[in-house]
């Protein structure tokens, strides 16, 4: 076996091994050798890029941003709009955004950037190493500072479902042939993504959903979301019970995404049948930690080895990602590598790492129509985690310049702030723009700005910015 400290020419030892080669893992090796001669591979078995790049951020939101634009164009008096959605216009622009399911512009950045790429599926096998099942054979991989798991996660599918060989996201993000009607299991951000793009798109939508729309937030951004969905024609039926799936014929077109599983499907749902060409299951996401040999290095916990503390203390084996027991999100992972990489370099060179703050808050923008935007507490969390809060709703329009991005603008605008600090610990908005103005709230939060120095934080008239004044009017009682 390799020395692992005596291998500076062997060309299976790097200084940092990524295990995972999604846009996170990517993250965690360029912050992990950027401005020295530090080595590092990246093990990939699929695309480099990972699920963002092909199956989930980037083609949902190339296929919702030219929606979202006509129907603002539709809501805005002084001009016309012709025509509806050109589906394979609109599948086109998606197929650009993935690059076509071609990752050689990723292997060319990591070559680019001085970072081996391995191809095939690894795994731990024991300390600071990771064995490769390459197309050319095994291959073993030694670390000399530290390995990173960075393997993602992978759509859930509950049992009742599994013969049945449901569409997951990949198969929406990846749409080809449009069903004629399709069913969507669940009520999370997923769901209400693909429900608003595969109807669009011509789909008739049921959306079945055991509790609420978006239920991690405040009740108003379910209930905005739920009411726009219906108007686009999606029936949504909340708080429901399906005890039964069942497709006659199966075939899974030889693992093709984006086309039909086979014939007809058919749920029971609250003793009723409900039959759709087609079923979509969008129930949350596993994280790929299981067979990945964590037990080789004595975890028996994987939630355990998170970013950006490693281990129970130990300095060489991180997690980051949808892999690390965080919030699911690709920023937030691309945050956590980050802050890895610098304490890997930071390790390397015998630097005291960054501190980092203990809780920072976790922005997500629901890319639905409204959008919804989200930074730190949801109301229900802040009542939960401090002694007492103040919220302040306002309708989003109170500012002029929501009001001009398009005539049919509504929507929500929350802040809660906590009274013994006096700083904001969440914001919540619903309607136009609602991601662009949440980073404010996010920076806000961060640097525990006060409400009586965010009063002299002007906004521009009219921007829509201006709804942080009428918030802060209406925390001070104006
Ligand atoms: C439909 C959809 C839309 C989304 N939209 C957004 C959005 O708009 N914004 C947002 O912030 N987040 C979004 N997300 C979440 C986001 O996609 C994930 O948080 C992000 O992809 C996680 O990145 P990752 O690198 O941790 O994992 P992944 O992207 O899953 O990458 C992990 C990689 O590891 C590889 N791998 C796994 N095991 C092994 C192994 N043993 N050996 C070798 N390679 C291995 C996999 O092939 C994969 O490429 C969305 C998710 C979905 C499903
Ligand atoms: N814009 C974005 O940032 C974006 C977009 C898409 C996905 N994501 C992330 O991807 C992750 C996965 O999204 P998701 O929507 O799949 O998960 P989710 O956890 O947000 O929602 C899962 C939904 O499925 C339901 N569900 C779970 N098990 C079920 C069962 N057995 N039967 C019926 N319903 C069931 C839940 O009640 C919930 O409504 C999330 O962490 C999300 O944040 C982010």
């Amino acid at each position: 076996m390799t020395d692992p400290q005596n291998a500076a020419t062997d060309p299976d030892t790097y200084d940092v091994i990524v295990l995972g080669g999604g846009a996170v893992g990517e993250v965690a090796a360029q912050f992990a050798v950027a401005n020295s001669d530090r080595t590092a591979a990246i093990v990939e078995n699929q695309l480099l890029g990972g699920e963002c790049s092909y199956w989930a951020c980037m083609p949902s939101k190339a296929l919702l941003r030219p929606l979202e634009v006509a129907n603002t164009a539709r809501h805005l008096d002084g001009i016309t709009v012709a025509g509806g959605v050109d589906a394979t216009a609109l599948m086109n622009r998606r197929d650009t955004w993935v690059s076509h399911y071609s990752d050689s512009s990723q292997r060319k950045w990591a070559s680019d950037t001085g970072i081996d790429v391995v191809t095939g599926t690894g795994r731990l096998a024991g300390e600071r190493t990771v064995t490769v099942e390459t197309g050319d054979g095994p291959r073993t991989l030694h670390a000399r500072h530290a390995v990173v798991v960075a393997t993602g996660s992978t759509a859930s599918i509950p049992d009742m479902f599994a013969d049945v060989a449901p569409w997951t996201s990949r198969d929406a993000t990846g749409v080809r042939e449009v069903p004629e009607s399709l069913i969507v299991v669940g009520g999370g951000v997923v769901a209400c993504e693909a429900a608003t793009w595969m109807s669009a798109l011509g789909s008739t939508v049921t959306m079945l959903v055991r509790s609420t729309l978006l239920g991690s937030l405040d009740d108003f951004a379910g209930e905005a979301v739920a009411e726009a969905l219906r108007d686009a024609g999606v029936e949504i039926r909340l708080g429901v019970d399906i005890t039964e799936a069942r497709r006659e014929s199966v075939d899974d077109a030889g693992g093709a995404t984006g086309v039909p599983h086979g014939g007809p499907v058919t749920v029971t749902v609250d003793g009723q049948e409900i039959t759709a060409a087609e079923i979509l299951v969008a129930a949350g996401r596993h994280r790929t930690v299981d067979d990945i040999g964590l037990d080789t290095v004595g975890v028996t916990d994987p939630s355990q080895v998170s970013a950006p503390e490693g281990y129970d203390g130990v300095d060489w084996l991180y997690s980051v990602g949808d892999a690390s027991f965080g919030p699911m999100l690709t920023h937030w992972g691309k945050y956590q590598s980050r802050i890895v990489g610098q304490r890997i370099a930071a390790i390397a060179e015998g630097r005291t790492p960054p501190t980092v703050p203990a809780d920072p808050p976790v922005p997500q923008v629901v890319f639905t129509d409204p959008e919804v935007a989200s930074s730190g507490l949801s109301e229900k969390e802040a009542r939960a985690t401090y002694d007492s809060v103040t919220v302040i709703t306002k309708p989003i329009t109170a500012a002029a310049g929501v009001g001009l991005l398009r005539d049919d603008a509504s929507g929500t605008a929350q802040i809660v702030v906590d009274d013994a600090t006096r700083t904001l610990v969440g914001a919540t908005f619903v309607g136009p723009e609602a991601g662009e103005l949440i980073h404010a709230a996010t920076v806000a939060i961060v640097g525990k700005v006060t409400v009586d120095d965010l009063w002299h934080a002007v906004p521009s008239y009219p921007t829509p910015a201006e709804i942080y004044l009428r918030l802060l009017e209406g925390y001070f009682g104006y």
